[in-house]
């Protein structure tokens, strides 16, 4: 076994340890430098190692409960259930059981697992593989799964669960006329890739003729519909990939963040692209100014990119979500009064929650006399009927489009202030 595998299933288990063990996303673990020391194909290796072992936690763990008499210790579990996953994909049963072996066994805490290790995975080697696709997908939580169910259904939260299962293709957002990758242009425009490998690799990357952006979270900005000349707000702005939408149509683009770090992927996103906007480090509550439009995308629970971010569900427990509805209400207040008379206002949240969508919605119009839903911003190409809400927002969901393989889900509604 290479050492550069071992490397990067250790740091895998590392990267388990702090989602599941200490409720951290795995983005804040990368930013926090967690891979910082492996080569760079290693780095993506336990990414996709930690993302794996987190979509089929649940097979997983019920594999593993027929051959642990009690649980070990969280880091010996983790190396458990990484083995575990790598065996039932296919991978070479001698390398992965030797790998955690020699993980487990060089640790000073827990090196007297190493017998238990080998056992359990040389039996996982046995009957894992032919057990595991007949397992049921893997379930949500209940904290996230009895509301998704009491709003959507449960059919359609098996859709979801499925389709968080597949994982998420790569959709790139076009800058117009651009040269791009070949892959499968869907119904609303964005590009899809399928095992697209590393995106730095892909054609225009360079010439920054387009960037990665899902299906869903391009149409915000097509239910704005920016026109050139227009002064727009983005008010939650970073990364930035509606700011480059905007920024694309020739709009005069304000992107204010609170986040200096994230705002640097703002910045580096309009370099790349060459397109221009205005960045602004601030707070969206405290931001003056008269705008023609706003798109405000604010901060919420991301229960709809559990597609790309499976460590969602096991790092949050729901807790913190009373505190973002309240901040999603404010903000879309104080948006309000930066609005000019006649202009138009797009909310969105990548949430699958009403209370962050269509409940915002529905509890802004009764406040503000002079709002309206605009339904028909929402009458674009691919758009479906039957995804327009009763208010007249867009509520977009992983179970759509199974057969393209999903997108992730949104709200996103369209509101004019009166002249
Ligand atoms: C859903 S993300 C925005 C994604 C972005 N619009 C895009 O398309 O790439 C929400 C953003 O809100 C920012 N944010 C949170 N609280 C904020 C506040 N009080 N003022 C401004 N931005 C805030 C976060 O830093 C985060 O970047």
């Amino acid at each position: 076994m290479s050492n550069s595998a071992t490397a990067a299933r250790r740091s895998a288990i590392y990267l388990l340890d702090q989602i599941l063990g200490e409720g951290r996303l795995l983005p804040e673990c990368l930013a926090a430098g967690a891979l910082d020391r492996l080569a760079p194909e290693d780095r993506a290796r336990a990414q996709r190692l930690t993302i794996e072992t987190l979509r089929g936690l649940e097979r997983v763990d019920r594999l593993l409960v027929d051959h642990l008499r009690q649980t070990p210790a969280l880091t010996v579990h983790n190396a458990l259930r990484l083995g575990t996953v790598e065996l039932c994909q296919g991978e070479a049963a001698h390398g992965v059981v030797n790998s955690m072996v020699e993980i487990v066994g060089r640790s000073r805490k827990h090196g007297r697992l190493k017998g238990l290790v080998n056992a359990v995975l040389r039996k996982i080697a046995a009957d894992g593989p032919d057990a595991w696709p007949k397992m049921r997908v893997p379930r949500l939580p209940e904290w996230l799964r009895d509301p998704l169910i009491m709003a959507w259904g449960e059919e359609a939260v098996k859709g979801m669960e499925q389709a968080h299962f597949n994982g998420a293709p790569l959709d790139l957002t076009l800058k117009s006329d651009a040269e791009a990758p070949d892959g499968e242009t869907l119904p609303t425009g964005s590009v899809r890739l399928r095992d697209a490998g590393q995106v730095s690799t892909l054609p225009g990357y360079e010439a920054g003729t387009w960037w990665v952006q899902d299906a869903a979270a391009a149409l915000p900005v097509r239910a704005l519909a920016p026109k050139a000349g227009e002064k727009i707000l983005d008010l939650c702005a970073a990364p930035g990939g509606k700011t480059l939408q905007l920024a694309a149509a020739g709009a005069d683009v304000t992107a204010l963040d609170i986040s200096d770090a994230r705002l640097v992927r703002v910045r580096e996103n309009l370099k790349r692209t060459g397109l221009k906007a205005k960045v602004i480090a601030g707070d969206a509550l405290e931001h003056q100014g008269q705008y023609d439009a706003i798109l405000l995308d604010a901060p919420c629970s991301a229960t709809g990119t559990i597609r790309r971010h499976p460590d969602l569900p096991f790092a949050k427990d729901g807790s913190e979500f009373g505190e973002l509805i309240e901040l999603q209400a404010r903000m879309l207040a104080h948006a309000w009064t930066l609005l000019r008379p006649g202009g138009r206002l797009v909310y969105c949240t990548c949430s699958l929650l009403p209370d962050e969508g269509e409940v915002q919605i529905e509890e802004a119009l009764g406040q503000h006399p002079d709002m309206q839903v605009d339904r028909s911003a929402l009458g674009f190409s691919g758009v479906e009927e039957s995804w327009i809400t009763e208010e007249g927002g867009l509520r977009l969901r992983p179970d759509y489009w199974p057969e393209r393989g999903g997108m992730d889900g949104f709200y996103i509604a369209c509101l004019n202030k009166s002249a």
